[in-house]
């Protein structure tokens, strides 16, 4: 986001927020029942907008760069790679609230490898964005299909949403599970249960 004149700032060498931005805030707090001008609110629409830039980092953060090292070398192993319970949060793009939760990210190799935190790289790209856990799963998965060319690429996640928990239905403890399975793990049932073998244990 390009930062205007009348940005305005708080604390030294941090990003401008732009006054549109934090005078949005002030709406949302008075909204919301309170008082933007009392004093432990004052500085809150630009902590507010600096935390939502943040969250939302993955807009500036290209998944297939991750994934643009990657090796021929495999040392003989041609057997699943897995990277399995990756933390992450993302927020829904439906109310903004808090997906937090945990990814399993698997693939069996092509012709090449890449270093495991490459993988949680690409997730937290796709994850920093406002998202349905559908559509990172699938993003995940794709790209991974895409950028590493493996024989399988099998993303599986498991997160609670803010916006089942705090709000609306306000049902605690309910977990939501997606997965997207590509290549081997789509079209062979041995190498899907083994891929699944492998993340529930
Ligand atoms: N499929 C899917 N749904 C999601 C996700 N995150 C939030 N939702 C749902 O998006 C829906 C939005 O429904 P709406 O009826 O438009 O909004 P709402 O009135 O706030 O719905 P409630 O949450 O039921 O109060 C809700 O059912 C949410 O639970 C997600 O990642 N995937
Ligand atoms: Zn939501």
């Amino acid at each position: 986001m390009a930062c205007d004149l009348d940005a305005e700032t708080v604390g030294e060498g941090k990003e401008p927020v732009p006054a549109d931005v934090s005078d949005a805030i002030r709406t949302l707090i008075r909204w919301a029942g309170d008082a933007p001008e009392r004093e432990g609110l004052l500085e809150t629409p630009e902590r507010v907008a600096r935390a939502w830039r943040e969250y939302c980092r993955g807009y500036n953060d290209d998944p297939a760069y991750h994934l643009s090292r990657i090796f021929h070398e495999v040392g003989g192993y041609d057997d699943i790679v897995l990277l399995k319970d990756i933390p992450f949060q993302s927020h829904c793009e439906h109310h903004m609230a808090p997906i937090v939760g945990k990814a399993h990210i698997a693939y069996l190799p092509g012709d090449y490898v890449v270093g495991i935190s490459k993988l949680a790289r690409v997730l937290h790209a796709f994850a920093n964005r406002l998202q349905v856990q559908e559509r990172l799963t699938s993003e995940v998965a794709n790209c991974i299909q895409e950028h590493l060319k493996p024989q399988g690429v099998a993303v599986v996640i498991e997160a609670t949403h803010g916006c089942m928990t705090g709000r609306g239905v306000r049902t605690p403890n309910v977990i939501m599970k997606t997965s997207r399975m590509l290549g081997v793990f789509r079209d062979d049932e041995k190498s899907r249960e083994e891929v699944l073998k492998l993340i529930s244990a």
